[in-house]
This record gives structure tokens, C-alpha cells and sequence, in this order.
């Protein structure tokens, strides 16, 4: 369980982004943020991954703040954030880009390659094209490739921002078989999108943030169904950018 209390964080001398923040993201579970362009979905996912220091409130992983941890050390506590886009190496394999998520820990020989085959096992696309260079795979097929890397760590949660920008909806039908594949894993997931039907459809949960501050917190399928948020914090597009 991850618990956001009273967030505020922001940019250098900028004023707050995050103006008071407060949710709850089920252990277990796919919640995912949504809302307008700027409300500050990104941000959250930069405090809880160590990228931004909170300027005051908490961020709880189970009962420990992990707010102003460094990166790693978040990381070390089973935080994964996978990069929004070209997070692999082109001219390396599948193999080679996945066992990169363990880099950290490459001492340990014998355990990452275990992962690794535990992982092939999870994602059939890593086992088919372990031997290609990550350069002739598709978009959506990268995507897999980068939440199998993140998952070499073994982490508790993910956090996915954007995943779905630049695929086509074939790509995005990919995208969400493998975000499944990672919370059957028992992972928790945390995802921020754009596409905001398309986001609330994988999710179990759905928090809709506006100008720094959640503005409502639901099933996501209540939050779908709903014609007044639809109409009101996007525009209509829950119904229209289906992929
Ligand atoms: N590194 C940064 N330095 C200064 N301001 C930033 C930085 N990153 C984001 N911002 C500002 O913080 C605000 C919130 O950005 P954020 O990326 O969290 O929004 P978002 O809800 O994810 O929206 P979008 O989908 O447009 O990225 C924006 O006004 C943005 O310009």
C-alpha cells in the first residue's frame, strides 16, 4: 500500500504543483491518475520515484515515508519507475536490455539469471525474441520489453507514466495484456495517463487530479461510466479515444 498525505511539491523557486495531495494506492492493485494537461500526474510519480523531493506531507510505503529518499534507495525498496519513452538500448538484445534491470545487483550471477528465465516465462515475447536487437521490435512490443526489465528487481511497485503515448490501439491491446501480466505478478502499479479511457480500462482504481489536488477517487469503472467527468475533466475523450 502506497499512501500519499498532503503532498505539496514543485520546480525550483516555481510555486507548488502538488498543493496538498492525498490518496491511497491499494497493495495488490492498477489505480490509475488521470486529468488535465498540467494537473501535476507526472510530478506525483517523480516524488514517489525519488526524481522530486517533497517540499512538505508524506509519501508511505506501507508505514515507512519514502518522500526525499534518493532514487536508489527507493529503489531499493521495490520502487521500479519504468521511463516514459526510450528507455531501451537499441543495438542491444531483448536478452540484454531486460538483464539491465538488475545492473544494480549484478554481482549476483545466479539469481538474475533465474529471474531472467522467471521472466521469459511471464512475457512469451521475451523468450521468442531474446536474441534480436530491441531496435526491430515494434512500440508496443518495446513497452514489454521495458516492464520485463523493470521487474528483474523484483520490485512491489511500478509506476508507469504514459505508457500508451505513441502506440497505435494494436500496440495498446499489447500494453495492456503485459501491465495484467506484471500485477499478476503481485506487483502493484501505479500508472499516469493521457488516454484516459484507455487508462481506466486496465485499471481497478481511478484518481482524478486537477490543478495539483485530487479533485475524486473511485472504481475505475464507476469513473468511466460517469457522463459528468467524462464531459467535465476530459473532454468527452473517455468515450472517444478508445483504442
Ligand atoms: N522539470 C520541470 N521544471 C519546471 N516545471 C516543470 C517541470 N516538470 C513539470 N513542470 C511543470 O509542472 C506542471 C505539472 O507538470 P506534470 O508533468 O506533472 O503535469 P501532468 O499532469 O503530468 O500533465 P502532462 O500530461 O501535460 O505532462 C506543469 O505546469 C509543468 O510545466
Amino acid at each position: 500500500m502506497i499512501t500519499f498525505k498532503g503532498l505539496v511539491a514543485g520546480y525550483g523557486r516555481a510555486g507548488d504543483i502538488l498543493r496538498g495531495v492525498d490518496f491511497a494506492v491499494a497493495e495488490g492493485s492498477i489505480t490509475c491518475i488521470v486529468g488535465p494537461n498540467g494537473a501535476g500526474k507526472s510530478t506525483v510519480l517523480k516524488t514517489c520515484s525519488g526524481l522530486l523531493r517533497p517540499r512538505k506531507g508524506q509519501i508511505l510505503l506501507g508505514s515507512q515515508d519514502i518522500g526525499g529518499l534518493t532514487p536508489a534507495a527507493i529503489l531499493r525498496l521495490g520502487v521500479v519507475q519504468v521511463p516514459q519513452h526510450h528507455g531501451l538500448f537499441p543495438t542491444l538484445t531483448v536478452r540484454e536490455n531486460v538483464q539491465l534491470g538488475a545492473y544494480v545487483n549484478r554481482r549476483q550471477r545466479e539469481r538474475n539469471r533465474a529471474r531472467y528465465e522467471e521472466i521469459a516465462q511471464i512475457f512469451p515475447l521475451i523468450a521468442e525474441r531474446a536474441n534480436d536487437r530491441a531496435a526491430s521490435l515494434s512500440g508496443g512490443q518495446r513497452r514489454t520489453v521495458e516492464f520485463a526489465r523493470a521487474l528483474m528487481l523484483n520490485p512491489g511497485v511500478v509506476l508507469l507514466d504514459e505508457p500508451s503515448l505513441g502506440l497505435d490501439p494494436k500496440a495498446c491491446r499489447q500494453l495492456a495484456s503485459s501491465v495484467k501480466a506484471l500485477n499478476q505478478q503481485g506487483v502493484t502499479v501505479l500508472i499516469v495517463e493521457q488516454n484516459v479511457r484507455f487508462g481506466l480500462s486496465m485499471a481497478d482504481n481511478g484518481v482524478v487530479l486537477e490543478g495539483g489536488r485530487v479533485l475524486h477517487t473511485s472504481g475505475a469503472a464507476e469513473l468511466l461510466a460517469d457522463p459528468d467527468m467524462g464531459a467535465l475533466f476530459f473532454g468527452g475523450t473517455t468515450r472517444e479515444t478508445q483504442p
